[in-house]
């Protein structure tokens, strides 16, 4: 009989995977990949048939058959800039993801498995709220040269999950709130939420406050003169930036966990380096909350990092002044995904078509 939703959810290091039937999860795991497994691979969507293998394993191990699915639903990664919602799996979709049209990133497998995935199971491929969300105002978009525009690509998935929850613990819908909503895991998005709709925020992988593993914005003229320094070529120098950069770079590892136990062990560069972390976070929070002009119900903060008291304390802090802080730690994009493909199947949303939704020239 088939009752359950698959859901795929790939990171730079694991495959988050987890199986519901209606809205329960009835099992869900983080397969992870070690660093030489995936080292060998160029490009992203080289790693298709390795992260679809483990998780068609990973089913066939706790006895979940390929015809028991009614859908599969993956994270969307870097698509053109689209609106959000659900959206089947098509081939013009597939061929920008094989690409990377907006460039690599692992989430760029979740739609290319879920469809594999889910012609075994003779059923319908999605994806649900990717990273290349796209709901900016024109006025966001502008950087200070006309040659590079601000680009919407962020943790649209989870930010969303978090504002919906949020808007229903203050006793309304997502649309009729607005919202400061941060999430900080192993890359950072800080978005400023007008009644549903992310008008603006930081590129998770290149700009706003550092995160575990990647520097965020730098000054522009220092990184210039690092890139032609003759130290690195394109792929090391991304590498620095998105990989070695953040705590990693400072202290040598990306987990904050071993961070606050350096601090509490009273190393004075861990706790400068945690307390910037903080602050850079907190900056960015007041930023957006001036793109809502102060009209705020709550800021909420999410991922990960938020599990750290002693991050969100500094946050708090800063940003106290501005609303009332509610804290999600970790992430709801398993949920999020199993919802999307729900609204859909139980007819309460159309499934969007990405070619119907973008702009297709090339
Ligand atoms: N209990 C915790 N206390 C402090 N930091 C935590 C905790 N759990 C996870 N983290 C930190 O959160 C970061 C990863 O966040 P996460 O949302 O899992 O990222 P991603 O899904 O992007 O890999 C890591 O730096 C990790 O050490
Ligand atoms: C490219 C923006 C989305 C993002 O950074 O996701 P991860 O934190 O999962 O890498």
């Amino acid at each position: 009989m088939r009752e359950y939703i698959l859901t795929i959810n790939p990171g730079s290091t694991s495959t988050k995977v987890a199986i519901f039937k209606g809205d329960e999860n009835v099992l869900q795991k983080d397969l992870s990949h070690s660093p030489e497994e995936l080292d060998k691979f160029t490009k992203m969507a080289d790693q298709f048939d390795l992260r679809k293998d483990i998780i068609l394993n990973w089913m066939k191990e706790n006895n979940f058959s390929i015809e028991s699915l009614i859908a599969v639903v993956g994270r969307g990664g870097l698509l053109r800039p689209m609106p959000g919602g659900t959206y089947k799996v098509t081939e013009p979709m597939m061929k920008d993801l094989r690409v990377g049209y907006q460039g690599e990133h692992a989430s760029n497998l979740g739609g290319l498995i879920s469809r594999a995935i889910a012609d075994l199971a003779g059923v319908e491929a999605y994806i649900v709220d990717p990273v290349a969300v796209d709901e900016f105002t024109d006025i966001a978009r502008i950087s200070g040269i006309p040659e590079i525009q601000r680009r919407s690509l962020g943790h649209a998935l989870n930010i969303k999950a978090c504002g919906h929850r949020a808007a229903a613990s203050l006793g309304k819908k997502f649309n009729e709130v607005n919202l400061v909503v941060a999430h900080l895991g192993g890359g950072i998005t800080v978005a400023p939420v007008q009644k549903g709709r992310l008008l603006d925020y930081n590129n998770a992988n290149e700009m706003g406050p550092f995160s575990p593993e990647r520097t965020g914005g730098l000054p522009v003229g220092d990184v210039a003169k690092l890139c032609f320094s003759g130290q690195y070529d394109a792929n090391s120098f991304k590498k620095k930036l998105r990989g070695k950069g953040g705590l990693t770079a400072y202290l040598g590892t990306n987990d904050a966990r071993d961070v606050v136990k350096m601090i509490e062990a009273g190393d004075e560069k861990a706790k400068l380096v945690f307390d910037a972390l903080g602050y850079q976070i907190a900056k960015e929070i007041g930023a957006m909350a001036t793109v809502l002009q102060g009209k705020i119900d709550a800021i909420v903060l999410t991922g990960g990092l938020s599990y750290s008291n002693m991050l969100t304390d500094y946050i708090k802090d800063m940003i106290g002044f501005i609303a009332p802080v509610i804290i999600y730690p970790g992430e709801f994009e398993m949920k999020a995904l199993n919802e999307g493909a729900l609204r859909v199947i139980n007819g309460e949303e159309t499934a969007k078509i990405y070619e119907n939704e973008v702009a297709i020239n090339d």
